[in-house]
């Protein structure tokens, strides 16, 4: 499978501040892929060298072959990009705002598409409202559109659906899966972990500039996190012996990692003989949440 986009050793500084600090990473055609990070990693600029916004100290970006900096309008084109701060001409309604957009790409017969964009946006019924008088959800869905205008063969969206409501990550998943589906490939930053772990294949994490897990999700899964075995007791007192075991306490409940359900005999044995019975039990699965927090060395709760 061919590579829709390369960063090389891409390094970025402000100053003293290393945001990003030699950024190897490949994207291939067609995934859905998940770039994951606390605030300040290092995400929106890495996505901004590739959009050649920001342009990278040392090393290069590439969109499908094209380098960003020396082929700056052929990666353009070939890139969509819903940033995560609103940005619009207050005076444009949101058809002109698309009409533009496509103006720049040269698109004259866009037209069909931009309906087909607002439709399935739910844009539909604020075609000709003023993009000032819209709201914050609707201004958002604007700027995915706008992305998409020239139908880009590859999507990157940086934290599309930060205050956004229900219907409208509904929305916006159903049809960035569609166009996924017909072979668009898909870079997504989010710190809603559960949107990640349901629409990804593979996951990039960045922690302080640096790439810190990069692997399928499956596997990334699998090799990062136990499960967690969360216990009620009484008396509500955990043994010694078990405290090294102890990832957090929530709500009166002890949650113990699992390595193996022959670990979960020698733990009940462990109770029985310091007197303490079990009150309630369960086996929680790992999720995207435990690893990201595993992977940045935090804990959970
Ligand atoms: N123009 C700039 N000038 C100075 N520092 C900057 C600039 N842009 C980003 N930074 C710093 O670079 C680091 C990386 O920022 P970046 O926005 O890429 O992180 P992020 O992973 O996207 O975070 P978030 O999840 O909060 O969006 C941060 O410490 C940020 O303060």
């Amino acid at each position: 499978m061919s590579v829709a986009i390369r960063f090389s050793a891409v390094k970025k500084r402000f100053g003293e501040l290393e945001a990003l600090k030699g950024i190897d990473l490949e994207v291939r055609e067609g995934e859905f892929f998940a770039l994951l990070g606390p605030n300040g990693a290092g995400k929106t600029t890495l996505i901004s060298v590739l959009g050649g916004l920001t342009q990278a100290d040392s090393g290069k970006a590439e969109v499908l072959g094209s380098d960003v900096q020396r082929d700056y309008r052929a990666a353009r084109r070939k890139v969509g990009i819903v940033p995560q701060e609103l940005t619009f001409d207050p005076f444009f309604t949101v058809r002109e705002t698309l009409q533009f957009q496509s103006g720049y790409f040269g698109l004259r017969r866009n037209h069909a598409w931009i309906d087909e964009l607002l439709e399935q946006l739910g844009l539909a019924s604020k075609a000709d409202a003023n993009m000032r008088s819209l709201s914050g959800g609707m201004k958002r869905r604007v700027m995915v559109a706008q992305a998409l205008v020239h139908k880009p063969p590859v999507i990157v969206l940086d934290e599309p659906t930060a205050g956004v409501d229900v219907a409208l990550r509904q929305t916006l998943w159903a049809f960035i899966q569609r166009l996924n589906g017909e072979g668009h490939t898909i870079v997504l930053t989010t710190h809603y972990l559960e949107e990640a772990e349901t629409l990804c294949n593979r996951i990039a994490m960045l922690k302080q500039g640096e790439l810190v897990a990069l692997d399928d999700k499956a596997a990334l899964m699998a090799s990062h996190s136990a499960r967690v075995l969360s216990l009620r007791l009484f008396p509500d007192v955990l043994p010694a012996a078990l405290q090294p075991l102890l990832v957090s306490q929530e709500g009166g409940a002890y949650q113990l990692k699992l390595d193996d359900c022959g670990t979960l005999e020698a733990m009940l044995a462990t109770l029985r003989e310091a007197g303490v019975a079990v009150q309630d039990m369960e086996i929680l699965k790992p999720d995207l949440e435990s690893v990201f927090l595993d992977v940045m060395g935090r804990k959970r709760g």
